[in-house]
């Protein structure tokens, strides 16, 4: 279908030309929501140049395999609670156009980011049509200095924070990826998974691709270079709809910005505006809170926006979803509290989890403390609705990183331990109810329930502001296997004695499902249920990642 619109679309690629305005949709306008139709938005107030092709190259690491457990094949998409499997952690990515700063801008918004992947940050920046890259392994403070954002210069640039789910993490699999094909260079900052990325890359390999990296996100540019639809946009189009699972990505060109978020909008990107016309793409809006850009609102699933020297132009060109599956974990624990997704307040919502869990599981009890910090806010709703005070029991020491992404164990079990002190005065004899907002593999809760005891509490009582996590994410959160799952392995009763707290309850499903309302269709609760909105089943071959070739820094 795109290949078609595609030749209509005529050659209209040689030198940059003015893509015509609107551009033809591809879907048939019952498909799309109304706001997406021949929509031209306002022009940035200032457009980079344009002019020769120069190719960067890219670098960047692998993934891991899928779950050992076998997804559920015939599991369809529904609201209720059953089956097994589980989820994990993602990437942040922003793209800037029409600003002389936008590496720089970009920078700022990855710090802002930084909390949804730790292991590689990069940028592209566009100048004299040559696209610059610097990468690196670690936090976006490690990865740049001045020297390095002196080097990227131009008023058109993408960036990324990565943590894997498919590739190693190495240099070579740490995004943006660069790549040349026959007239020019593109490069492409991706959040999701693509859970047919083994097929495709067999059928890429097949036909003589050779790949760089062992990232599923490779194979989205092997698809655009083999790609001969015309303009340029259609070629990522064409590449798009071959792919399957979760991707919130920005492309940039010599002279383009490009967004595209999957059918079924599984992972959030907001677009903005600064105040010199300059627009901003980003995972989410505290990126664009912190360069002082204005939210307008989300890229539609299904939806590519194109930012270039005519404006901002907006086109639906991948199949519209029957359904929409927006990740349900973003509002409990990946995104910022400060931000919107999914055009709802995380804080909002995390509030809400905690008022609702003091409402299915009350308990007596002299206080209410969290695991700082994404347990905080709904230990906020626990108490205020509880009518029992709030008090900062535990606190975290500085500098200690989100465990929940360490990729290894024995590294998670370290990093918990250096996390968190106990307020021993604070804690002694009283009976404490300790929120957090998920329990992945039990580390953090284990070793909670012990820090309190060991602080002298009477009773400690665990209050979870998610549901059970039963089954692996293959939408981009890094979940473990679903045997590393403990709700998987343990029943809710097991598991308290297992953590050893005087008594354990979690959200119940249906509470958080009923928390979304009319919107509630349109979350993936996978991780929860095991019921996968995008069948992951058949799709996973045998590749896997070498770990071994590849700078490391
Ligand atoms: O059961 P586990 O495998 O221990 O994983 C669950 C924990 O991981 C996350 O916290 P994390 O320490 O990653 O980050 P945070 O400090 O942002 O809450 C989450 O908030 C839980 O506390
Ligand atoms: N967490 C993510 O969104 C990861 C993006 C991509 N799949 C990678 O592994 O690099
Ligand atoms: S399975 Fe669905 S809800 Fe769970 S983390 Fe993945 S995308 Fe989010
Ligand atoms: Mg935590």
């Amino acid at each position: 279908m795109a290949a078609t619109a595609a030749k209509a679309a005529n050659n209209l690629f040689l030198e940059s030309p003015p893509l015509q305005k609107p551009y033809p949709l591809l879907k048939t306008p019952s498909q799309l929501p109304s706001s997406l139709f021949f929509k031209t938005l306002p022009k940035p107030l200032s457009s980079p140049t344009h002019k020769t092709l120069i190719t960067a190259s890219s670098k960047n690491p692998v993934s891991h395999l899928f779950s050992s457990r076998k997804a559920n094949p015939d599991a369809k998409y529904t609201s209720n609670f059953n089956d097994e499997d589980k989820p994990h952690e993602e990437c942040g990515v922003v793209g800037i156009y029409g600003d002389p700063e936008a590496s720089r801008l970009c920078y700022l918004a990855l710090h802002a980011l930084q909390h949804r992947g730790q292991e590689g940050a990069g940028i592209v920046s566009v100048h004299n049509n040559v696209l610059q890259t610097v990468t690196g392994v670690g936090l976006v403070s490690e990865v740049f200095n001045q020297s390095k954002l002196d080097k990227l210069r131009g008023e058109l640039a993408i960036g990324h924070v990565r943590y894997s789910t498919e590739g190693s993490s190495m240099l070579k699999n740490v995004q943006p990826f660069v790549a040349g094909y026959r007239f020019g260079s593109v490069g492409v900052a991706h959040n999701g998974n693509l859970v047919n990325y083994q097929t495709l890359r067999a059928m890429l390999e097949d036909n003589g691709s050779i790949f760089n990296t062992t990232s599923d996100t490779e194979v989205v540019l092997h698809l655009i270079a083999i790609s001969k639809a015309r303009p340029f946009v259609m070629r990522i189009v064409e590449a798009c709809e071959q792919l399957k699972g979760a991707y919130s990505m920005v492309f940039l060109t010599e002279d383009k910005l490009v967004a595209v978020r999957d059918p079924s909008g599984f992972r959030p990107l907001v677009m903005g505006r600064r105040s010199n016309g300059a627009v901003v793409f980003a995972s989410e809006t505290c990126a664009l809170d912190l360069i002082e850009a204005t939210y307008e609102r989300e890229v539609y699933p299904g939806e590519v926006l194109v930012v270039d020297k005519d404006g901002v132009s907006s086109q639906c060109l991948m199949p519209n979803p029957k359904f929409k599956a927006s990740c349900v974990f973003e509002p409990i624990y990946f995104s910022n509290p400060t931000s919107l997704v999914f055009g709802r307040s995380v804080y909002k919502s995390r509030y809400a989890f905690g008022e609702i869990l003091a409402t299915v599981a009350p308990v007596e009890c002299d206080m209410v403390i969290s695991v700082p910090d994404s347990g905080n806010i709904a230990a906020y709703g626990y108490a205020a609705k509880a009518g029992v005070p709030y008090h900062q029991g535990l606190t975290r020491r500085s500098g200690s990183g989100r465990t929940f992404i360490e990729p290894s164990q024995k590294i998670r079990d370290f990093g918990v331990k250096l996390k968190h002190a106990a307020a021993r005065d604070l804690l002694k004899d009283q009976r404490v109810v300790v929120v957090d907002d998920s329990i992945v593999r039990g580390t953090t809760a284990l070793k909670i329930v012990r820090l309190i005891k060991e602080a002298g509490a009477k009773e400690v009582h665990m209050r979870i502001a998610s549901p059970p996590i039963i089954a692996s994410c293959y939408y981009g959160v890094d979940t473990p296997n679903r045997e590393e799952l403990i709700s998987n392995r343990m029943n809710d009763e097991e598991l308290r004695e297992f953590i050893g707290c005087d008594s354990l309850a979690f959200l119940p499903l249906e509470s958080l499902m009923k928390y979304f309302g009319s919107d509630s269709p349109n979350y993936c609760y996978a991780c929860f249920s095991g019921n996968y909105p995008v069948d992951p089943s058949g799709e996973l071959g045998d590749f896997s990642d070498d770990g071994l070739n590849g700078s490391v820094e």
